[in-house]
């Protein structure tokens, strides 16, 4: 049977828990792991915010919360560190760039607020609704929170610093939006050497449904591995079932 794809250490040991994936499984270990829950904010999720404001559907997203919440619930017993990103920015918006910054000419969030005054200093802006986590996901003592202002996770944050002082080398990640803020951190993840996993069923895209399978099929093409929250569940118990005999 072909070795699963993954982190070795240096003796060349793979981690302690294989995860049924596409395009193969894929092995990590819990403790080299970090279960990255991209942009769960009232904008993105919740009717009333940002992404809602702009017209795109957000319908169904609450099945997708929920199963973050268990991937989450699962992450912890296994000892995966929790980490939170939230978008946005200043109240006065100078992390997002003027108009000399292409984040000033392509978010929806500033363009929106552009065409309505009235939402201004309402969108993406840290201290209010729109920027807050969504009711159902509350961090936990241990987990890290992380604001982050472009849509890569890997820029103008600590993340970088933070996985590496804590040995980690394989990021699991849920959160909306598939294509743009989850698949931006995963890629950039890839190119910095980290093991990408995508729990898909634990995403919610940002546009049509035709643009979640795109991010999922690029994904395991180019950049990871595709997996789900019951087999993200199923493998951690599995493994303490192994470790307690
Ligand atoms: N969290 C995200 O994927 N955000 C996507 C668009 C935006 O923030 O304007």
């Amino acid at each position: 049977m072909e070795a699963p794809a993954g982190y070795r250490d240096p003796a060349g040991r793979f981690g302690g828990v294989t995860l049924p994936a596409r395009p193969e499984p894929i092995a990590f270990a819990p403790e080299a792991t970090a279960l990255i829950v991209v942009d769960m904010q009232n904008a993105y999720a919740t009717k009333g915010g940002y992404l809602d404001l702009a017209g795109f559907d957000v319908s169904q997203t609450g099945p997708v919360i929920g199963r973050i919440a268990a991937a989450v619930a699962a992450a912890r017993a296994a000892g995966i560190v929790v980490l939170w990103f939230q978008n946005g920015w200043d109240a006065d918006y100078v992390e997002a760039g003027g108009p000399g910054s292409p984040n000033w000419h392509k978010s929806n969030a500033l363009k929106t607020m552009r065409r309505q005054p009235g939402l201004n200093s309402r969108l993406l802006t840290r201290g209010t609704w729109d920027y807050d986590l969504v009711d159902a996901l509350e961090p936990q003592p241990g987990d890290i929170v992380m604001g982050k202002p472009r849509y890569s996770g890997f820029y103008n944050t600590a993340l970088d610093s933070t996985l590496r002082a804590r040995g980690i080398r394989t990021l699991v990640f849920t959160g909306i939006a598939t294509n743009v803020c989850v698949e931006s951190t995963l890629r950039d993840g890839f190119f910095l050497e980290y093991f990408g996993i995508v729990l898909a069923d634990a995403t919610h895209q940002a546009g049509p449904p035709s643009l979640q399978e795109g991010a999922l099929l690029n994904i395991e093409t180019f950049f990871g591995w595709v997996s789900d929250v019951a087999a993200f569940e199923t493998a951690l118990s599995a493994r303490d079932a192994i470790a307690a005999e």
